[in-house]
């Protein structure tokens, strides 16, 4: 039995600060985050389907990346829901795009956070048949973190 992983890459703008951070990272600032999803799994041989040859369809990917990740992350501002002050200051601003976590948004964190979300969704398809493998989140072009199933 051969299996094989693909991977999906997207990118998304969004905000954040490191509230602890002893450098610049402190203050707030803005990321273009790159996010890619590895999928695991085997090829689909249902003949003339539309997946046959495939794990799953990188637009079906994408339309699931889209609706979990992209759409409620892109041009948000991530908040520790610990960073009070922050999270009050946003909530000053009417019908601001806030994203608050559970915790300090790290590539780290925002990463097993994305991973929390998609896993479910990406999952279930093909009953069961595939599994999210890994999840990269790139802060910036040089900077990454990634959360792998074991
Ligand atoms: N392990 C982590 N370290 C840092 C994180 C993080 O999420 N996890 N985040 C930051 C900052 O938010 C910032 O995004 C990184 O800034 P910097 O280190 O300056 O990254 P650059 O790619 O811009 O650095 P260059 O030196 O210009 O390549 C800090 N640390
Ligand atoms: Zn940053």
């Amino acid at each position: 039995m051969k299996f094989f992983e693909i991977t999906r890459h997207l990118e998304f703008d969004a905000g954040h600060r490191i509230p602890n951070h002893q450098g610049q990272c402190r203050h707030l600032h803005g990321h273009r985050y790159q996010i890619e999803v590895t999928l695991k799994g085997e090829l689909s041989e249902v003949t003339g389907s539309s997946n046959e040859g495939m794990i799953m369809d990188f637009g079906d990917i994408k339309r699931i990346m889209q609706e979990t990740i992209i759409e409620p992350w892109d041009h948000s501002f991530f908040v520790a829901k610990s960073d009070v002050v922050m999270v009050d200051f946003l909530n000053t601003i009417p019908g601001h795009k806030t994203t608050v976590i559970d915790h300090i948004p790290t590539a780290e964190n925002l990463a097993k956070f994305a991973f929390e979300l998609l896993a479910p969704k990406l999952n279930s398809q093909f009953d069961g048949k595939i599994k999210l493998q890994r999840l990269r989140l790139y802060e910036t072009p040089n900077c990454w973190a990634d959360v792998i199933e074991e």
